[in-house]
């Protein structure tokens, strides 16, 4: 049975949650998030917008259990208040032991994910990397299969396998960095600005490619962006954000329809911007 929204047993639960970081000297702290409650149900796509500086990337990398270890550390998303459950673990007080355990289970795609790759390993190295990471004596050959599948299914021909990063085009790297994200085939996959730095006429290819996997898989996914296309490619349920507070969530329809904060808004003109580009108005 398909778990709706709100229901015990979402993979991703937010309850009041607000983050901040600590700033370079010390001495204050920075609120990035302030009380986000939101539930992500098992096999769904959320997608997060908001314009830049409004939360995305620290929500992103807090669903992905990339927070502080207790201890504050400079430049580390640290949760204040509230609580956050991903796939049944306590994100707030989370132990090094329970973050690896949980970063088997959740792809992550940093933003630019794409320069995030190893320039000294080759292509087939670098989606290898997290298997190897988890289990050095790991087989090879099973290993060398399972990422020639899962490059195949980004559609990418296998001759990029020896290749190094550097000498594939913007769109192919990306897809390696996602194929590199799923290869412990995650429950959730956290993509942020999945098409950041690729080429606008490749865009669609990645979005169809990353749309196609999550069908297929049917993983659940917390999809970020800046880019109102980008989001609703992939998804219909989107949460906004704007300073760090959440403006809305729900079906996109219904929050442009009647938007109650300038920034949906503002949202709602960008979309009907393209609608009329699309009729050709
Ligand atoms: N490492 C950090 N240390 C201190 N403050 C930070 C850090 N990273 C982000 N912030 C602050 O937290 C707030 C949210 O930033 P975040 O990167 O999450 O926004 P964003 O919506 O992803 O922006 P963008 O679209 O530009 O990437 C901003 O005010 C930002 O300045």
């Amino acid at each position: 049975m398909r778990v709706t929204a709100g229901e015990a047993g979402a993979v991703v639960s937010a309850r009041d949650l607000s983050v901040h970081y600590l700033s370079r000297n010390a001495s204050s702290y920075h609120l990035a998030l302030d009380g986000l409650t939101f539930d992500v149900a098992a096999g769904e796509v959320l997608g997060v917008v908001g314009e830049s500086g409004s939360g995305k990337s620290t929500l992103a990398r807090a669903v992905a259990g990339l927070t502080g270890l207790g201890q504050l550390d400079d430049g580390i998303p640290e949760i204040r208040g509230g609580s956050l459950r991903v796939l049944g673990t306590d994100i707030r007080g989370i132990s090094r032991r329970q973050r690896d355990r949980l970063t088997g289970r959740v792809g992550y795609l940093a933003q630019n994910g794409a320069v995030t790759l190893n320039p000294r390993l080759t292509v087939g190295e670098n989606v290898a990397e997290p298997i190897f990471e988890r289990d050095r004596r790991f087989r090879q050959k099973e290993a060398t299969a399972i990422v020639a599948s899962l490059v195949d299914s980004v559609h990418l021909p296998l001759s990029v396998l020896p290749k190094q990063p550097h000498e594939l085009s913007s769109g192919q790297r990306q897809r390696v960095a996602l194929a590199r994200a799923l290869v412990l085939e995650p429950s959730l996959l956290v993509a942020d600005e999945p098409t950041r730095g690729v080429d606008a006429t490749v865009k669609s290819g990645v979005l169809g490619v990353l749309r196609e996997l999550q069908l297929q898989r049917g993983f659940s996914a917390l999809v970020v962006s800046s880019d109102l296309a980008v989001v609703s490619a992939m998804t219909e349920r989107v949460a906004v954000l704007s300073g760090g507070v959440l403006i809305g969530i729900g079906p996109l329809e219904s929050l442009l329809e009647h938007p109650t904060h300038p920034y949906l808004e503002a949202l709602a003109a960008v979309r009907e911007g393209y609608r009329d580009e699309r009729d050709g108005d």
